[in-house]
């Protein structure tokens, strides 16, 4: 059985403590949390959230909710077979760095789950509910960071934001009230009122995690999150994330920055042509006799070794005649 702990604010799983990836959870906590999650675990077999609540000494325990479930997903465009039957489950508050290749279906898996594409074969289900039901209140509970986005670039910030939230069921009110005290916190507060046009990358990419976090949705879609920000932005956004998935969000986490991922995942689910070839924590990879960083496991697991080769062929092009 996996548990949770939550102790001060910190969220991790009890390998994290083992592997002292982030400060260690005392055996005594973990080993204080027992009674309470036995007892939970007779009245609703499964996997548990356990929170300490500091200060009252006192464990909350629930069962941890699976927030989507992909059974056997396949997709197909032409004769293109691009997703190949995918069985995923994430739970409540897990980070999932979700990894691949150029062309592995990421963006495809993605698309689907929110609903872009509607034609697939087998079953997706979010928040329990399965997606082709034709009930799509699950939506407002999804935030989206894509890769690549149609800001409306001759609204302002304030008003793209509270558009956005708008359309997420908020009040004009409440939504330019968040976005303002965001964008400010962001170091976008000067630039409220200008047009998103004059926004450099990294200030379009700041607006785009703002809008994405506006109706504090439950489960959050990043594609290449941080892209364009600089290194101070970076940290404040893996540390935001941190923070949400600590308070039960959870986040699905599409990038080909291996870095990144190696440090901000709970678990690393790698997609090659299709198919779910790896799951689990780093240390989790590490242990299966991939020794190294995620980009070496990555370089290994996707059968790459020619990246040498491919260089020297290219400067050699470059430098011929
Ligand atoms: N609308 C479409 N019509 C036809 N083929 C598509 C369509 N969308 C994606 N594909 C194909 O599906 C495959 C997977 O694409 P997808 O965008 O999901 O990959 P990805 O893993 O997100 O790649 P990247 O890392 O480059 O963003 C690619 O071969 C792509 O050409």
């Amino acid at each position: 059985m996996r548990i949770r702990v939550t102790e001060s604010g910190f969220n991790r799983r009890k390998s994290d403590s083992i592997s002292g990836k982030r400060p260690p959870i005392s055996e005594k906590v973990i080993q204080s949390a027992k009674p309470a999650l036995q007892s939970a675990k007779t009245r609703n077999p499964g996997t548990f959230h356990v929170k300490m609540l500091v200060g009252i000494k006192k464990w909350q325990v629930r069962p941890i909710e699976p927030i989507l479930e992909l059974k056997q997903l396949s997709k197909t465009f032409g004769n293109e077979h691009v997703l190949k039957e995918i069985d995923l489950t994430v739970n409540e508050g897990e980070i999932i760095g979700y990894i691949g290749p150029n062309g592995a279906g990421k963006s495809t898996t993605v698309k689907i789950m929110l609903g872009l594409i509607e034609e697939f074969d087998g079953q997706v289900s979010i928040f329990g509910e399965d997606i082709s039901s034709g009930d799509h209140t699950y939506k407002k509970r999804i935030g989206y960071v894509p890769e690549t986005a149609d800001l409306y670039e001759n609204l302002t910030a304030y008003e793209y934001l509270t558009f956005t939230g708008e359309l997420y069921g908020m009040s004009h009110e409440e939504a330019d009230a968040k976005a303002a005290e965001l964008t400010k916190l962001f170091g976008l507060e000067e630039v409220y009122h200008s047009r998103i046009s004059s926004f450099s990358k990294g200030m379009k990419q700041k607006v785009l995690l703002i809008s994405s976090l506006l109706h504090n949705p439950d489960l959050l879609f990043l594609d290449e999150p941080l892209s364009g920000l600089d290194a101070n932005s970076v940290m404040i956004v893996k540390e935001i994330l941190a923070k949400l998935a600590a308070g039960g969000k959870t986040i699905f986490y599409s990038s080909h920055i291996m870095e990144v991922v190696e440090k901000i995942s709970h678990r690393i689910v790698l997609l090659s042509d299709g198919r779910l070839i790896a799951d689990g924590s780093f240390e989790e990879l590490k242990g299966q006799n991939m020794d190294g960083t995620l980009e070496e496991i990555f370089n290994e697991l996707t059968g790459f070794d020619e990246h040498e080769n491919i260089a020297e062929k290219v400067v050699a092009i470059v430098q011929e005649g």
